[in-house]
């Protein structure tokens, strides 16, 4: 399009005409103001028109209208031609219709900010929102929270039922969560199970406890999933502005360290952030990096505890119990490093070290001539749900030469409750080593008797829970008499582990169990003291 210098349309071009719906001889003459689509006011065409005197050209997006009435956005360049004299004589309005790379812009925009299987907000615009929320926030007089949601175990639910499952689960929570939320709450998808809930214009931080219980409360009816019943629970950390932190990354890191604490107090519940917390991440975090140290350091020992026959005191075999000799923290035993192990992964090199060492002492003992036993090494969850454990023991038995009935793995039972097809599979490949397996801490795990009868094992460990009230307390009594019972019934060894006194040796005989360990016998040893242990045990009955 051409206009003289007071903006007068001289001439247009076809594809003017394509794009506006407007013939030439119907603009010849007018203002191209009458083109305009009321988005834009008088300032905008102020600055144009001042940086044209100045520059002699402008550049930018405009919104006009069609001949239909259509707005649409046009990106458009404008340039004066001067006369001979430096007067501007005309303008060149050139103008392109921009609406479909506009959107495909929002549209691009859109899948850079959501989550395309639940279409929440991502992570990005999460952190958007809150800063822009801080903002607002720190003008005025009102709080905001920061809710950070995991979904307990949904692992299993993938595992157990297969990734389009898990991600009709996810949509379907986000739903029925979103559904509790007002308008102008914002709840993102900010990883694989990971949701973050951001609460504007609150008085207090008890307004976000009543959220929070509110989406624990919505996730509570079961779930359909093609044709699966299944629950899914969550476990939610608070974090409120101000008081919690003032910036973005602060109330996320202290909302996420709520969070741990809520699920490792037995999660489907909330937490809000206390100081102390920050304290425990930190020292978790000192602990972890120990850890890994430790385990490139090789400073682990294992250590044994003598298994015996209850009636007679004959050995049957050791527990193999890891401890970590630290060069600060001397010897530190496994209740203060296997939970974090567990939790960081660092488990499944650390366990697999354990059973090398175990394998590789009890088949030097077996070279020597002395009898070791079977030896029976803790595996804990992580190292079946993410290592190759079958893989890892047949590769170990194949190193150190032991042969695999002198092996015996105990899987605590709680594990196994959680994700028992997934269990059973990597039992049923163990068993094939021709090892034994126990279930660890049993009468625990709340057990169903249908899986029960399914797994392959050779046999139950009492929980030493249980051992340490017989007899006098009588529900560990009744619970100790009925796991006895249940072992025997399905035709499974059973094993009592803390045994103390000889009140407890002779009830669990009493009872049908036939073996033990505990300190009435032996407390576990390192594996010079155990040796000697094994020598005097083996003169003793050689006499
Ligand atoms: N009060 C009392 N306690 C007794 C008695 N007899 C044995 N104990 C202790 O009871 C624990 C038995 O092991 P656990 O239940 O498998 O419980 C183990 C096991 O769950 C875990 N653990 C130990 N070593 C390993 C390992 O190599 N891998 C894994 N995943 N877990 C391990 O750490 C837990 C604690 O191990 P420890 O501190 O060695 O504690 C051992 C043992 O020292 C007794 O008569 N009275």
């Amino acid at each position: 399009m051409i206009t003289d210098a007071d903006l007068r349309i001289l001439s247009v071009n076809h594809a003017f005409s394509q794009i506006t719906g407007y013939a030439e001889d119907e603009v010849i003459g007018c203002t191209p103001e009458f083109l305009g689509a009321g988005v834009h006011d008088k300032h905008f065409f102020r600055r144009i028109l001042g940086e044209l005197e100045g520059s002699g050209r402008w550049q930018g997006d405009v919104w006009n209208r069609r001949k239909s009435g259509e707005v649409c956005p046009e990106w458009l360049s404008l340039s004066a031609v001067e006369g001979a004299d430096s007067a501007v004589e005309n303008y060149i309005w050139v103008f392109a219709d921009v609406s479909d790379i506009k959107r495909t812009r929002t549209k691009l925009e859109y899948i850079a900010h959501h989550d395309p299987l639940t279409d929440l907000p991502n992570r990005l615009l999460f952190n958007t929102r809150l800063k822009h929320a801080l903002d607002r926030a720190q003008r005025g007089v009102n709080q905001l929270a920061v809710l950070l949601l995991d979904l307990d175990r949904f692992k299993n639910i993938n595992d157990s039922f297969g990734h389009p499952v898990g991600d009709l689960l996810l949509s379907m929570a986000a739903g029925r969560m979103q559904s509790c939320l007002r308008r102008e709450d914002t709840m993102a998808r900010i990883g694989g199970d990971e949701f973050a809930v951001l609460l504007e214009g609150i008085d207090d931080g008890k307004a976000a406890a009543r959220v929070a219980d509110k989406l624990i409360q919505a996730l509570a009816p079961s779930f359909r999933l093609k044709g699966v019943e299944t629950f899914i629970t969550a476990s939610i950390g608070i974090a409120v502005y101000p008081l919690d932190g003032q910036t973005s990354t602060k109330l996320m890191r202290n909302a996420d360290a709520a969070l741990f604490v809520a699920k490792g107090e037995g999660r489907n519940t909330f937490r809000y952030y206390r100081r102390e917390m920050t304290a425990d991440a930190r020292e978790r975090l000192t602990m972890e990096a120990a850890l890994r140290r430790a385990i490139d350091n090789d400073e682990f020992e294992v250590w044994y505890q003598p298994q015996v026959n209850l009636n007679n005191g004959r050995f049957i075999g050791a527990e193999a119990l890891v401890r970590w000799r630290d060069p600060a923290r001397g010897l530190v035993p496994p209740n203060r490093f296997i939970p974090l192990a567990e939790e960081t992964g660092l488990i499944i090199p650390l366990g697999e070290r354990v059973l090398r060492m175990a394998c590789a002492q009890a088949e030097s003992w077996r070279a020597m001539g002395i009898y070791p036993g079977r030896i029976s090494v803790n595996v804990a969850g992580p190292q079946i749900e993410r290592g190759d454990i079958a893989a890892t023991v047949q590769q170990v038995l194949a190193e150190t030469l032991l042969p695999p009935p002198y092996l015996e793995l105990e899987i605590t039972e709680g594990f196994i409750m959680r994700s028992v097809e997934a269990a059973l599979q990597t039992l049923e490949r163990l068993k094939e080593l021709g090892i034994w397996i126990s279930i660890d801490d049993f009468g625990t795990g709340y057990s169903s008797l249908s899986y029960l009868k399914r797994l392959p094992v050779d046999q139950l460990k009492i929980d030493q829970g249980f051992v340490r009230g017989i007899p006098q307390d009588a529900d560990a009594a009744a619970i100790t008499t009925a796991v006895i019972a249940l072992a025997q019934s399905m035709g499974y060894m059973v094993i009592a582990e803390g045994v103390e006194s000889d009140e407890q040796r002779r009830f669990l005989l009493d009872e049908g169990c036939r073996y033990g360990q505990g300190f009435l016998y032996s407390k576990p040893l390192d594996s010079a003291a155990f040796e000697e242990w094994l020598n005097r045990y083996a003169k003793h009955y050689a006499r």
